[in-house]
């Protein structure tokens, strides 16, 4: 078995993601999705543990220094009967709590025991590892670490449980990054090179296969895969591939997750169509963050329940939707590789696409009785999209209250206008369902092609306590 001659610190970042088209129909391997990677990232630096004693225990130590007391400690060790790698949450003082991240935990376990199927388990030493996230994922309002800061990070000065989230898939950029960094860590070139298509696939597979077990459910998948392959047209995986892994620590985990990750059965029928998407020059996407009290949860649930009931009429708007949704990534491509034309011209085919899907969401919304694009949202979506340079927005994912996400010139008076617009933007509380959105502010992020990267371990330096 090839082990590495010695470990070097190492460190990933992944992006986060927008949903442009194809919310709820990705869940069906008969459609797809839109997905734009943005440059909002999550990083992962991995280095040697500084013991103070000099002794060295099985441990790994978590750090996500952004946030008030996010440490997780982890013991590991090997278990009997190819289970691999056990991690196992560890206190720091008998009178502290126990602190779970389930995200990492699992993450952990699997990125360890795919290793152990590789190396001996000698080769894999005690670790420090520390997670740096951009501001955009939340809305909790950052300060440098220092005065003479020049870190891109920023402190929230809260727990991560209280920090609002924004939606950007932290949880798929934080397992991705988590599982390269570890890997890359861990394995020589020659087994791991996240710069090769062979290695992004095993990333892919593992990180897919960790994120499921840690949110308890077999998603589509989707967040993973831009959060490896960055901005891409995605078609889902057949979700009980996943079925047959037995859980972490059991009998023949090892190496059924080692054929799993490395596909020997040709399990895998993801498809990532990375060239089907390009961002014309001179466009950009905004996401806006709206205030919002109330949540739907379940939304997803009753979407599909309508579905199989009213399965002739969801049939037809699925079908029209997923043709709205390759004509309007067609249309994107078409501007971005032949860009001739007026602009006002030159973007009306892909403003009557926007306008287009939207109508088919709000046809799904109504007649599931689900606020995928609630009439809140659609009097927003409208005002933004008159203002002049807008092409057209929607609402992302899953839909709801609490996003919206447009298409624009990338010209500073626009963003102005729009900014002004969003600045008295009030509800005029007509919605029937009573709901009454708040704010509405623009999230400092815009569309980012590159999924998974390499990044210097020295742009965490300030962050890094000895
Ligand atoms: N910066 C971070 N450091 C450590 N864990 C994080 C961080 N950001 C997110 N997580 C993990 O991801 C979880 C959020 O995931 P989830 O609820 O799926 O939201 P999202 O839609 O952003 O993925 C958190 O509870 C935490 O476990
Ligand atoms: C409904 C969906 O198809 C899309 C949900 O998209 P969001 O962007 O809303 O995702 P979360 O990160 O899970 O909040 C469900 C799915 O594909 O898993």
């Amino acid at each position: 078995m090839a082990s590495k001659p010695d470990f070097t610190p190492q460190a990933v970042s992944a992006p986060g993601k927008v949903f442009l088209a194809g919310g709820y129909l990705v869940l069906d391997r008969a459609y797809t999705a839109l997905v734009f990677g943005l440059d909002a990232r999550i990083h992962v630096h991995v280095e040697p543990i500084q013991t103070k004693s000099g002794v060295t225990l099985s441990e790994v130590i978590v750090k996500s220094p952004q946030f008030r007391g996010a440490v997780w400690e982890y013991g590991y060790r090997l278990t009997e009967g190819d289970g691999g790698i056990a991690v196992h949450p560890l206190r720091a003082s008998h009178d502290t709590p126990l602190s779970k991240n389930p995200f990492i935990e699992t993450a952990l376990s699997y990125a360890l025991s795919y290793i152990s199927t590789l190396l001996p388990s000698s080769s894999i030493p005690p670790t420090q590892i520390s997670i740096l996230a951009s501001q955009a994922y939340y809305s909790n309002p950052g300060k440098p670490p220092s005065t003479t800061s020049t870190s891109p990070f920023l402190n929230f000065d809260v727990s991560l449980s209280s920090a609002h989230k924004t939606g950007l898939g932290s949880s798929a950029a934080l397992v991705t990054a988590f599982t390269a960094s570890v890997l890359s860590y861990y394995l020589p070139r020659s087994l791991f090179d996240m710069t090769t298509p062979q290695s992004q696939e095993i990333l892919h597979n593992l990180a897919q296969a960790s994120h499921c077990a840690a949110q308890g459910k077999v998603g589509s998948g989707f967040d993973i895969a831009s959060a490896v392959y960055g901005s891409c047209f995605y078609r889902r995986f057949t979700p009980s591939l996943l079925s047959s892994l037995p859980a972490p620590a059991t009998a023949g985990f090892a190496p059924k997750l080692k054929a799993l990750v490395e596909n020997t059965d040709a399990v895998w029928d993801t498809e990532i169509r990375k060239a089907a998407i390009e961002m014309p020059k001179g466009l950009r996407l905004v996401m806006c963050d709206v205030d919002c009290g109330s949540e739907t949860p379940g939304m997803v649930k009753k979407v599909l329940k309508w579905r199989e009931e009213n399965q002739a009429l969801a049939d037809k708007i699925w079908g029209d939707l997923q043709k709205g949704n390759e004509d309007l990534a067609k249309e994107i491509t078409r501007i971005a590789t032949s860009g001739s034309g007026d602009s006002g011209h030159k973007y009306a085919k892909l403003r009557e696409q926007f306008t287009k899907n939207r109508a088919l969401i709000r046809q799904m919304s109504k007649e599931s009785g689900v606020p995928i694009e609630p009439p809140q949202q659609t009097a927003l979506l409208d005002a933004c999209s008159k203002v002049p340079g807008v092409i057209g927005g929607v609402v992302p994912g899953a839909g709801g209250y609490d996003a919206i996400v447009l298409l624009l010139e990338d010209k500073e008076d626009v963003i102005g206008e729009l900014k002004k617009l969003l600045d008295g933007w009030k509800d005029d509380g007509k919605g029937e369902d009573g709901v009454k959105i708040g704010k509405v502010g623009i999230l400092g992020v815009r569309e980012d092609m590159v999924g998974v990267r390499k990044e210097d371990p020295a742009l965490y330096k300030e962050w890094i306590t000895l």
